[in-house]
């Protein structure tokens, strides 16, 4: 797999923090294991103002965390359709990343696109979900690690990576891009 610092994708971001990592990464095992699906068409992405759960009052993807038996396809398909109403078609693997928090909760949360769907958009208890201009993604309203992945991933590019935050503050990063994707 041919592999890029994000920098080469995204001047802006810095694919490493300066500080050194909080934690031993080679131990890390997630606590739930979850999913983002940005539904894009052109010049567009698909986002929501996410009503509850983790992150609450953020902008992101659709998404959510992973049943028992799912796959993170499964879960893709599932949340968008019980999140936005919409079902999306063959959803794009783009890699995953894995967070630790300060309060010792570690998820990993795989990324995917899709480009075609079924069902009609639709606010739900969980989101609200609104097209966004892609030159105009409100990176203040989302998570802080957004900035540095999803730009690479609205690039086409596979994105993995380590990420510590205490609260809803970033502290550490690790991120790799590269143009190939898995399916998974
Ligand atoms: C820390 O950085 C994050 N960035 C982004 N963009 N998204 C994140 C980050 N950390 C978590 N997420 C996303 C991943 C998932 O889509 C949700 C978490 O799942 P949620 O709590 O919404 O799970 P549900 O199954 O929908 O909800 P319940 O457990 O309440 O049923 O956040």
């Amino acid at each position: 797999m041919k592999r890029a610092s994000l920098e080469t994708s995204f001047p802006r971001s810095l694919a490493k923090s300066a500080t050194s990592s909080p934690l031993d990464w080679s131990s890390y095992r997630p606590d739930d294991t979850a999913v983002l699906c940005f539904l894009r068409k052109p010049g567009w992405l698909l986002l929501i103002r996410k009503k509850r759960g983790l992150g609450a009052g953020k902008i992101n993807g659709p998404g959510g965390k992973t049943e028992p038996g799912e796959t993170p396809r499964d879960t893709a398909i599932r949340e968008t359709r019980e999140e936005v109403g919409l079902i999306p078609s063959e959803p794009r693997h783009q890699g995953a990343l894995r967070f630790a928090f300060a309060d010792g909760y570690r998820l990993e949360v795989h990324i995917f696109t899709a480009t075609s769907w079924e069902g009609s958009l639709c606010e739900t208890d969980e989101a609200l979900p609104f097209w966004c201009p892609q030159e105009e993604i409100p990176y203040t309203e989302m998570w802080e690690d957004d900035i540095l992945w999803l730009p690479a991933v609205l690039e086409g590019k596979s994105v993995e990576g380590e990420m510590f935050l205490r609260g809803d503050s970033l502290e550490f990063w690790d991120l790799r891009c590269s143009d190939d994707h898995q399916v998974g």
